[in-house]
C-alpha cells in the first residue's frame, strides 16, 4: 500500500484534502481521523503536521506527501519536490521596524526570530552574515515588540500581520513558497507515486482549463484555430451544413471570455464553455 502524508491542520490542510477528493481518493470525514485507508486505490493516508511531513517522507516511512516548499527546505530532508499544487502561495521574508534595519547586510550580528531556523541559517550563511537565530513556534511578529529579536523572518501572505505589529519587509524575498507534492529520493519511489502524480496533475489541469466548443464558417477555421490551438491540436468535425465546421479545444480558464468575444467577432457562433470534471493528459 502506498503511504501518503496529508497536512492535518493549518493553511494547507483544507485545500489538500479537497484536491485529493477531486482526484478520486477517500478523505477523512472529521478532523479527528488520523489515518484513512483507501483500499480501493491501495493507498493509506496519514494526517500529519505539515512541518513533520518532509521528515517522514525523507526518512522513507511514508512514500509521498503534501507540504510547503518553505517547510521542505527548512527541514533539510532528502525528500524531493515532484510538482507544485497551485495553492498555499506565500513569500518568506525578513522584516523589522522601519528605520531600524533597512538592508539584509544590516542583519549582521543581530537577533533574528523565526519558525524556520534552517532556512534563515542557510540564507545568512550564503550571504556571509552572522546573526543569532531565535527559534519560535509562531506569532513571530511579536518577537520584536517583546524585545527578544531585532529582525524577524516569516511567512508573508497579505502582509496584514506584519503591519499590525508596525513592521515592514526589507530585502528581496528569501523564497517563494507554495504547496508542493514531495516524494522520497530512493530508487523506485518515482514509479511508486506516478499514479498519484498523474491524478493530481489531472485535477490541476481540470482547474486550469475549460472545454470550448464553437461552430465556425469553413473558410475561417484556420484563423479561429490559431486562437484555440488546444493542447495537442483542436478537433475539427464536419457539420450537416457543409459550409460550417464544429471546433472543440481545451483553452485556459483565465481569459476565456475575451477569447469567446474574439471568436464571435471573427464569425464563430454557438460558442460554449464547459468545466472539465477530471482529466488525464
Ligand atoms: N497565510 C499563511 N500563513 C501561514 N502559512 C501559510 C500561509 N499561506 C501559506 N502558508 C504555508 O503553510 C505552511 C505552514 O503551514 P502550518 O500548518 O505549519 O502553519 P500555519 O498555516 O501557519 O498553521 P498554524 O500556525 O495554525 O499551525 C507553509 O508552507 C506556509 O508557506
Ligand atoms: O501576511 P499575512 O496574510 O498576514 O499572513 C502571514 C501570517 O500568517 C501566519 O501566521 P498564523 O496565523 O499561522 O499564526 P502563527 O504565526 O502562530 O503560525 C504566518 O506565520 C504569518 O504570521
Ligand atoms: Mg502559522
Amino acid at each position: 500500500m502506498l503511504r501518503i502524508a496529508v497536512p492535518n491542520k493549518g493553511s494547507l490542510s483544507d485545500a489538500t484534502v479537497e484536491m485529493l477528493r477531486e482526484a478520486g481518493y477517500r478523505v477523512r470525514r472529521d478532523t479527528k481521523e488520523l489515518v484513512v485507508s483507501d483500499v480501493e486505490n491501495d493507498v493509506e493516508f496519514f494526517y500529519l503536521r505539515p512541518r513533520d511531513i518532509a521528515v517522514y517522507v525523507g526518512s522513507g516511512t511514508v512514500d509521498a506527501g503534501v507540504t510547503g516548499r518553505d517547510l521542505l527546505l527548512d527541514s533539510g530532508s532528502s525528500a524531493v519536490e515532484v510538482m507544485s499544487l497551485g495553492f498555499g502561495g506565500s513569500t518568506f521574508r525578513y522584516a523589522a521596524r522601519p528605520g531600524q534595519v533597512a538592508t539584509v547586510e544590516d542583519i549582521d550580528g543581530k537577533r533574528v526570530a523565526t519558525s524556520y531556523p534552517g532556512l534563515v541559517r542557510a540564507d545568512l550563511a550564503s550571504r556571509g552574515l552572522s546573526g543569532e537565530v531565535v527559534r519560535l513556534d509562531g506569532a513571530v511578529e511579536t518577537a520584536i515588540t517583546l524585545g527578544v529579536a531585532d529582525v524577524i523572518a516569516d511567512v508573508v501572505e497579505t502582509g496584514a500581520t506584519l503591519r499590525s505589529q508596525g513592521l515592514a519587509v526589507f530585502g528581496e524575498p528569501i523564497l517563494q513558497s507554495e504547496a508542493v507534492l514531495i516524494r522520497g529520493d530512493r530508487p523506485g519511489e518515482e514509479q511508486a507515486v506516478s499514479v498519484l502524480e498523474r491524478r493530481i496533475a489531472g485535477v490541476i489541469t481540470a482547474r486550469t482549463y475549460v472545454m470550448l466548443d464553437y461552430d465556425c464558417p469553413k473558410e475561417l477555421v484556420d484563423k479561429a484555430t490559431e486562437l484555440t490551438p488546444g493542447l495537442e491540436s483542436p478537433t475539427v468535425s464536419p457539420m450537416q451544413d457543409e459550409a460550417w465546421v464544429a471546433v472543440r479545444a481545451m483553452v485556459p480558464r483565465i481569459g476565456r471570455n475575451r477569447l469567446m468575444d474574439e471568436l464571435y467577432d471573427l464569425g464563430a457562433r454557438a460558442i460554449l464553455v464547459t468545466d472539465i470534471a477530471a482529466c488525464r493528459l
